[in-house]
Order: structure tokens, then C-alpha cells, then sequence
């Protein structure tokens, strides 16, 4: 008889790239009051993707987000994050990174004592935990604020350092909720190059959510489509625009074209 290690060895490369990194079959929450957020949410989603959500306020793009990061089970279907069940919460806080539209750092911590945070709950020294978090301050263009206070910051560098505090623990995943969203135009188009940067170097998977068609667009290998709630995927729109994807593209017909399209499948 093949043992699981036997398999996953005769598994080709090609076939190892295809693994779901998030699986969610006939997914559905119903909170206590009765009411149905999201229902029948079918999605696979692969390791390097970088999916985005866009759909009306209050579809439930959220409450898919908490499922897949633990902080809520799904009432119906199944959910598995690498291959685990989604209520195995302690393989998704290793694993699972979010960002929020609010930074939420805690303001009488330096710079590098928020990012060194998720760390502290982990067997590492202050040496140890020191480097990692100067790692990826570094990555985020921070490493000459390490000691600043958080109100010493502007909006977007705040967001930096959120970014970073949730790569120190080098997730496989991360979920990004609107995290642009209070930022100005600039800032936010300078934020989302930059992601790309960290996305494409760390080869990780990111989902993020947003209400901009264009940020979705310029970000994404692939745009889901949600309708109002109770929130169902209704299209999932791929964009074969090549990275690393400059500013440039922002202004091509390819890039209008697919914005147009994923607006059109807004319209319900
Ligand atoms: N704990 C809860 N109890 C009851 N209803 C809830 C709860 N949390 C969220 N909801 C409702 O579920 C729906 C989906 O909420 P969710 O926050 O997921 O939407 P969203 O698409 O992320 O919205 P937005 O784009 O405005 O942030 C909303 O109608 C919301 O009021």
C-alpha cells in the first residue's frame, strides 16, 4: 500500500503547483440572529495567486475572509486552507497573515516592537526576533523608522508597517482587507506597486478585498466577482496582463478593456 509520503513524491511538479491553497465547496454563514451572510461560495484558489474581491457593501467579502483566517466557522460546506480543515485554528495562525483598512498598530510601541509582535508568540529570542522584523521592515522601504513612534508616520507608511507586521511570521497566505482604502489616490498607487514588488518576491498568496475595480484590476491574477448578499461569487474574471506589471499599464486598452468588463459583471 502507497503510504501519503509515497504519493506526494510520485506527484509531478506540475501537479504540486496545482494544490488549492484555500478550497471552499458549498460554503455558507448564517449568524446567530438568522441572518445569511454568504451562501454556496464555491472557490479554488492555488498557491501565488493573487485573487481580489469586489462586490456591493455588505455582500460578505468580510465574513469570507474571517472563515478562511479562523476568527468565524462557516455554518454549511467545507473549507480547507492547505489542505486543513478551516476549523484547525492553529495551522491557519501559523500560516494565515491579515491586513485591515485600519493599520491598527498599537501606538506606544515603536515601529519595529509592532512588527516584532506575532513573534512573541513564538520560541525565538529578541536577537532572533529582532532580524526578522528588520528583514521586512526593510522590504516595505521602513528600515530607517524602526524606532519611530506610529504617530510619527504618515497614513501609508502606518500601512507599511501593518504589511509588515503581518510578513514576519512569513505567512503562506495573506488576507488583505481594504487595506488601501483610507489612503489618498498617490499614496494608494505607490502602496500597490509596491505590494506587487512583495507579492512577486516572496511568492506568497494574497487575497485582498477591495471596492475599486481598478486597484482589483492592476493587482490581480484574478478578480471574484460577488453578488449583494447573501453574497455568492458570481463570475471570477482572469487578467492575463504579464507582471511585473508597471505603472504603465494603467493606462493601456488592455487594462481599460478589463476594468470594463469586471464593472459590467457588477451590474445586477
Ligand atoms: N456578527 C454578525 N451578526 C450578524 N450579521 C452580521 C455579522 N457580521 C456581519 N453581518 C452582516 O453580514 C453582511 C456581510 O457583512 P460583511 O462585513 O462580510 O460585508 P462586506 O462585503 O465585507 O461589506 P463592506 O464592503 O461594507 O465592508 C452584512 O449585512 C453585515 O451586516
Amino acid at each position: 500500500m502507497k503510504t501519503a509520503q509515497s504519493l506526494v513524491q510520485e506527484r509531478q511538479p506540475e501537479e504540486m503547483e496545482k494544490t488549492p491553497i484555500v478550497s471552499m465547496h458549498q460554503v455558507g454563514k448564517v449568524f446567530p440572529n438568522g441572518y445569511t451572510a454568504v451562501e454556496n461560495v464555491n472557490t479554488s484558489i492555488k498557491e501565488g495567486e493573487f485573487v481580489s474581491f469586489v462586490g456591493p457593501s455588505g455582500c460578505g467579502k468580510s465574513t469570507i475572509f474571517k472563515m478562511i483566517s479562523g476568527l468565524i466557522s462557516p455554518s454549511e460546506g467545507e473549507l480547507e486552507i492547505l489542505g486543513e480543515s478551516g476549523s484547525d485554528q492553529q495551522q491557519q495562525s501559523n500560516d494565515v497573515g491579515f491586513v485591515f483598512q485600519d493599520s491598527t498598530l498599537l501606538p506606544w510601541r515603536s515601529v519595529i516592537k509592532n512588527v516584532m509582535l506575532p513573534l512573541e508568540f513564538q520560541n525565538l529570542s529578541k536577537a532572533e526576533m529582532k532580524e526578522q522584523a528588520e528583514e521586512v521592515l526593510e522590504l516595505v522601504g521602513l528600515k530607517d523608522y524602526a524606532e519611530a513612534l506610529p504617530r510619527q508616520l504618515s497614513g501609508g507608511m502606518r500601512m507599511r508597517v501593518s504589511i509588515a507586521r503581518a510578513l514576519v511570521a512569513k505567512p503562506k497566505l495573506l488576507l488583505m482587507d481594504e487595506p488601501f482604502g483610507a489612503l489618498d489616490e498617490i499614496t494608494r498607487q505607490s502602496l500597490q506597486s509596491e505590494l506587487l514588488r512583495i507579492w512577486e518576491s516572496q511568492k506568497m498568496t494574497v487575497l485582498f478585498i477591495t471596492h475599486n475595480v481598478f486597484e482589483a484590476v492592476y493587482l490581480s491574477t484574478r478578480v471574484a466577482v460577488m453578488t449583494p448578499g447573501p453574497g455568492k461569487i458570481a463570475s471570477s474574471v482572469d487578467i492575463p496582463m504579464p507582471f511585473p506589471r508597471t505603472d504603465k499599464v494603467r493606462t493601456s486598452h488592455q487594462f481599460s478593456d478589463i476594468v470594463g468588463k469586471v464593472s459590467q459583471n457588477l451590474k445586477f
